[in-house]
C-alpha cells in the first residue's frame, strides 16, 4: 500500500507512511465521536425507567469528561497526522519535482509549454496537497470508521442495520459511476485552462510586438474566448458533479427515513424494544454525516485522477545521467557521424562528422536552419544525439553527467538569460564562488565596467526581470564577462558580438582574442567577416557539413563558402535610399 501511494500522490515514503496514520487518526476521531452517541443511549434506558440511579450520576460525569478528553487527543491526532505532515510533505514534494525538473533532457521541456509545467507545480501540487490533508484521509477514514460501526448495528440488530445501510452501497456506486464521466469532464477543464494560461503569458512576453503591429485588440478578442471557454467549462463540470454527488446525498438521507420506518413497523410488531428505535436513530444521523463529506471528497479524488498522471509523468520520465568524473585526455570535440532529431520523423542532423581542435577556433556557418544551433547544443549535451557518436578528450558526452561535462564549457548565447538580481550576482552566475574581485576582473575584461559604474547602485544595481533594465549591447557584455569569469577550457559562442556597436566590438572582440587562447573554441558565425581568420570552418546545410576546410581552403573552392562571403560584402554595400 505504501508503494502504491508514494507512486499515485507523489509522495516520499515518511509521506506514505504520514498519510496511513492519517487514515488511522480519521478513524479513531470519528469512532470516538460516536461515544456521545453510547452516553445518550445509556441515559435514555435510565430515563425510560423514570429514574436515573444516584450511583450512575458518577457514571456519566466521568464518561461525558473522558469523552471530551478522547476528543480532544483523538483531534489534535488527527490535525497533526493530517495537515501538519501533508503541509512538510508538499515542501518535499515541490522540491522534488524542482530537483527533477533540473535533472530532465532539454528535449522533455520541448514538448512541455511553459505554462503547463508551472501549472504542475504551482495548482497540481496545491490540489494534491488539499486532497492529502483532507480528502483522502476523510475518506479513507469514514470508510473504515463506517465499517466498523455497520458490523456493530448488525450484531445489536440486523433488520435495523440492513435499513440503515442499503442506501450505503447505492451512494457509492453512484459517484463511482461518475468517474468515466467526470475524468473526461476534468481533463477537458485541465485543457482549457492550460490554453488560457499560455494564451495570457503569451500576450505578456509579446505584448511590445503586439502594440507596435496594432494587434492588441484582436488579441484580447481571443484571450477573451478562452477566459469565456474556461467559465463555461468550469460551470458545466462543477453541475455535473454536484449532480452525481448530490443524488448521492440524497440516497443517503434515505437511510433515516428507512431506519424510521422499518424501525417503527419492528416496534408495533413488538420485535424490538423503544431503546433499540431510538439507538439506531441516534447513530445513523452520526453515522452518515462523515459519509456525506465523503461522497464529495470521493468525487474530488477521482477528478484530480489526471492531475496526478500529470505529476507523475513528469516524476516518471528519464534523467539525463552519467559519469560523474570526466576522465577525457583534452579537449578536442569530435562529431563522428551524428544524427539527430528533435522530433521523430524531422530530421535535422543525419551525418555530420567534423573536430574542432582544442587551441583552435571552429566555426559553424551555413544558412539559416541548416543545423548550426543544435550541433553546439549536441555538444553540450542539451539533447541527446540519436545516432553517432559525439566526444569531448575522447569521452563520449552521452555517458557523463550533464552538469560534469556543462562544468567543461563557457557558453554565450545570442539570446541571453538575466536574472533579477544585482548585477555583481548576474555575472557571479559564470563562477559561484568568484569574489568580488575575480566578478569586477571579468566584467572589466567585457567592457562592462563602464555602463555599471553609471547604474543607481553600481554593482548592486537590480536588473530586473530578464535583465529588462539594460540594453541589448550590455545583457550581452554581462554575458561575455560570464565566460570570462568561468574560464572553462571550451567556449561556445552564438555569434557573441552581434548586438554590440562598433566601440564596444573592438574592445571586446580583442577580450575574446585573450579569453579563447589554448581553448577549444566552436563558434556559430553568421557574418562572414568574423570568421576570416578563423582556424576551421565547417559548413552545415541541410544537416550534413557540405564543406569543412580553412577560409583559405574553402574560398579557393568556390563553394557555399565562398557564395556566403560574395552575398555579405555584396549586402554591406546596401544603404536605405
Ligand atoms: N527545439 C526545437 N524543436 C523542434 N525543432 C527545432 C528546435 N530547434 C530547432 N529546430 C529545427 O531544427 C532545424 C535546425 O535548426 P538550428 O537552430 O539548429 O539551425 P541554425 O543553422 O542554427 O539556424 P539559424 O542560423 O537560423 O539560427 C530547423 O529546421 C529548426 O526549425
Amino acid at each position: 500500500m505504501i508503494e502504491k501511494l508514494k507512486h499515485k500522490y507523489a509522495l516520499s515514503e515518511k509521506g506514505a507512511n504520514a498519510m496511513v496514520r492519517a487514515f488511522a487518526a480519521v478513524t479513531i476521531s470519528n469512532l470516538v465521536l460516536m461515544l456521545p452517541v453510547g452516553l445518550l443511549y445509556q441515559l435514555a434506558s435510565y430515563l425510560l425507567e423514570n429514574r436515573v440511579p444516584k450511583d450512575k450520576l458518577a457514571f456519566f460525569i466521568i464518561g461525558i469528561i473522558v469523552t471530551l478528553l478522547l476528543i480532544v487527543i483523538s483531534t489534535s491526532f488527527q490535525y497533526n497526522s493530517t495537515f501538519y505532515s501533508t503541509y512538510v510533505e508538499s515542501g518535499v514534494r515541490r522540491r522534488t519535482l524542482a530537483e527533477k525538473l533540473r535533472k530532465l533532457p532539454l528535449s522533455f521541456f520541448g514538448k512541455k509549454d511553459l505554462a503547463d509545467l508551472t501549472n504542475t507545480i504551482m495548482s497540481d501540487c496545491a490540489l494534491i496537497e488539499t486532497a492529502s490533508s483532507h480528502w483522502i484521509p476523510e475518506l479513507v477514514g469514514a470508510f473504515i470508521s463506517t465499517t466498523l460501526i455497520v458490523v456493530g448495528l448488525f450484531f445489536f440488530d440486523w433488520r435495523m442495520a440492513l435499513a440503515a445501510v442499503w442506501v450505503m452501497p447505492v451512494a457509492f456506486a453512484i459517484v463511482g459511476y461518475s468517474k468515466t464521466v467526470m475524468g473526461k469532464v476534468h481533463e477537458k477543464t485541465i485543457t482549457y485552462k492550460l490554453v488560457c494560461l499560455d494564451g495570457i503569458q503569451e500576450g505578456l512576453e509579446t505584448i511590445r510586438d503586439l502594440r507596435s503591429n496594432n494587434m492588441a485588440d484582436s488579441y484580447m478578442e481571443g484571450l477573451n474566448k478562452k477566459i469565456k471557454d474556461v467559465e463555461h467549462h468550469a460551470i458545466v463540470s462543477e453541475f455535473a458533479n454536484a449532480a452525481f454527488v448530490c443524488s448521492a446525498q440524497m440516497i443517503l438521507k434515505l437511510g433515516i427515513g428507512t431506519v424510521a420506518l422499518v424501525g417503527s413497523i419492528l416496534l408495533v410488531d413488538g420485535k424490538i424494544s423503544v431503546l433499540t428505535f431510538f439507538a439506531f436513530l441516534l447513530v445513523v444521523t452520526r453515522m452518515y454525516e462523515p459519509l456525506q463529506i465523503s461522497l464529495q471528497n470521493l468525487a474530488a479524488v477521482i477528478s484530480i485522477n489526471k492531475n496526478c498522471e500529470r505529476m507523475d509523468e513528469i516524476l516518471s520520465h528519464d534523467e539525463q545521467t552519467g559519469r560523474e568524473n570526466p576522465d577525457n585526455k583534452g579537449y578536442d570535440i569530435v562529431f563522428d557521424h551524428v544524427a539527430f532529431s528533435y522530433k521523430a520523423g524531422e530530421q535535422v542532423l543525419s551525418d555530420v562528422s567534423f573536430t574542432a581542435k582544442q587551441g583552435e577556433v571552429t566555426a559553424l556557418i551555413g544558412p539559416s536552419g541548416g543545423g548550426k544551433t543544435t550541433v553546439s547544443r549536441l555538444a553540450a549535451r542539451f539533447w541527446d544525439n540519436d545516432a553517432g557518436t559525439i566526444t569531448v578528450g575522447g569521452m563520449n558526452v552521452l555517458e557523463i553527467d550533464p552538469e560534469q561535462l556543462l562544468s567543461l564549457y563557457s557558453i554565450v548565447f545570442q539570446d541571453v538569460t538575466l536574472f533579477n538580481n544585482t548585477i555583481m550576482e548576474n555575472i557571479r552566475i559564470g563562477k559561484k564562488d568568484a569574489t568580488d574581485e575575480e566578478v569586477m576582473a571579468a566584467a572589466k575584461l567585457a567592457n562592462c565596467t563602464d555602463f555599471i559604474e553609471k547604474l543607481p547602485d553600481k554593482w548592486d544595481t537590480m536588473i530586473g526581470e530578464n535583465g529588462s533594465e539594460l540594453s541589448g549591447g550590455e545583457r550581452q557584455r554581462v554575458s561575455i564577462a560570464r565566460a570570462f569569469l568561468k574560464d572553462a577550457p571550451i567556449i561556445l559562442m552564438d555569434e557573441a558580438t552581434a548586438s554590440l556597436d562598433v566601440d564596444n566590438e573592438s574592445v571586446i572582440q580583442e577580450s575574446i582574442s585573450k579569453l579563447i587562447r589554448n581553448k577549444t573554441v566552436l563558434i556559430i558565425a553568421h557574418r562572414m567577416r568574423t570568421v576570416d581568420g578563423v582556424d576551421k570552418i565547417v559548413v552545415l546545410k541541410d544537416g550534413v557539413v557540405a564543406e569543412q576546410g580553412t577560409p583559405a581552403d574553402l574560398k579557393s573552392r568556390n563553394g557555399i563558402y565562398k557564395h556566403m562571403v560574395d552575398l555579405q560584402l555584396q549586402s554591406e554595400q546596401w544603404k536605405y535610399n
